[in-house]
């Protein structure tokens, strides 16, 4: 009798509505949760995942899609952990290879030379160290260059390079490798290796500022693929043969006056043109060089003085040189105060403002009046016929 109660009973409807409701709202949070933990970026309707010929696509290319991401993510995890392990890491190397080094904890920066023939820029050398731990995981491949920062010395070129790895279709090895100049016997292999592993549609990218200055460079750099996007980042010769005196002075202080460097005869106000300080400088004289062998549209000139007042704006143009989409913009900076430079809001990979070291943005010591002005005299028409080839005036000579 009870038996049969309990079926031909059928369940009160409120009861049949709680529990359906129960059940809804079960369904809702594990979607719910299921969307937080894919960050909701690959929720899509569920008919799209199933079964046939359209949906097969959805859901195959929902895949690749989903790994791609998974991967990029990985990549961006492994080559920007916390600063301070990176920064670890890196003094653990400093003290191994490079006893005496100053690495304070804050500022990592000087260039320096490592047994294996790299220049490590301090500041940003736990990239290139970065580069071997996401090798261990094995994600993409590592590629030659597609685009190299190849000068000038001083000219801004760790700027440029420190702001373009914000974009995540860029990966860059952060230590310079002097492949071209230094380094060729090493052969390719040797250089690949340096790289970053990449994904598909990632650009690798390196920078060396003295390629810009090597007679052997371009033949080099085209027999490695004539497609290679080249960047050179300029500024004032005179400015920026301070800047190099500076770095100089800062590693022996015991070199002469900035004065008697420029001066191959002071009284007659010869020009020591072979002093490299003032070589660099030059620049239609190297420019020349790379025209033998790319054309102008394969090399983009950025103007050091404009990447400090108008980074987004200079960015941009390289962005689109590189076939980029633009993604970093002048939400990405702001100015500090205390440096006088622009600095970034966020570096690659973490949540902090990252200025560059205090290796950049020396403080320059006083230069005689009127040597500046016979540098800028000496330099003027150099600068008229490199505005003349580039077809941008970048300002020197106003
Ligand atoms: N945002 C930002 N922060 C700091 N410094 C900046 C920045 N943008 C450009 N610069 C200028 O970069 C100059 C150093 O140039 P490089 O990085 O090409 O130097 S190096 O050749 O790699 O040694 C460096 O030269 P100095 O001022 O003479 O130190 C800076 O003037």
């Amino acid at each position: 009798m009870a038996y049969s109660r309990v079926f031909s009973d059928p369940p009160s409807k409120s009861i049949f509505k709680t529990f359906a409701v129960m059940l809804l709202s079960i369904l809702a949070s594990l979607y719910f949760l299921h969307c937080l933990t894919e960050r909701c970026g690959t929720c899509i309707p569920t008919e799209k995942r199933n079964t046939g010929p359209v949906e097969g696509f959805y859901a195959s290319k929902l895949k690749d899609f989903e790994s791609l991401r998974r991967k990029r993510l990985l990549q961006k995890w492994t080559s920007t952990r916390p600063l301070v392990m990176r920064h670890h890491s890196l003094i653990r190397r400093l003290e191994e290879d490079l006893p005496g080094i100053e690495a304070d904890g804050h500022i990592f920066q000087a260039d320096v030379k490592l047994s294996n023939s790299l220049d490590v820029d301090l500041e940003t050398g736990g990239s290139y160290f970065d580069t071997g731990k996401l090798s261990a995981l094995g994600e993409g491949s590592k590629k030659l260059p597609q685009a190299i920062i190849i000068g000038v010395k001083k000219g801004g070129t760790r700027a440029l390079l420190e702001f373009l790895r914000v974009h995540p279709d860029i990966r860059a090895v952060g230590a310079e490798p002097h492949f071209f100049d230094r380094n060729y016997d090493n052969g390719m292999d040797w250089y690949r290796d340096l790289m970053p592993k990449t994904l598909e549609g990632q650009i690798t990218m390196e920078k060396t500022p003295s390629y810009f200055v090597t007679r052997e460079a371009p033949a080099r750099i085209y027999a490695m693929s004539r497609d290679t996007k080249l960047i050179v980042v300029v500024r004032d010769p005179v400015t920026r043969a301070i800047s190099d005196y500076t770095q100089t002075l800062s590693k022996k202080p015991d070199i002469p006056t900035f004065e008697s460097l420029t001066f191959k005869n002071r009284t007659t106000g010869l020009i020591d043109t072979t002093w490299s300080a003032i070589q660099i400088g030059i620049y239609a004289k190297h420019l020349d060089n790379w025209l033998q062998f790319f054309p102008m549209s394969q090399i983009l000139f950025v103007s050091g003085e404009r990447l400090i007042s108008d980074p987004a704006g200079e960015l941009g143009r390289v962005q689109d040189f590189l076939g980029l989409k633009r993604i970093i913009t002048d939400k990405h900076f702001y100015f500090n105060q205390t440096k006088g430079f622009p600095c970034l809001k966020k570096a690659e990979g973490s949540s902090k403002p990252h200025c560059l070291g205090k290796t950049k943005g020396r403080t320059h010591p006083n230069i005689d009046p009127e040597v500046v002005q016979r540098l800028r005299d000496f330099y003027r028409p150099f600068n008229m016929k490199f505005y003349q080839m580039t077809g941008r005036k970048f300002g020197w000579d106003d």
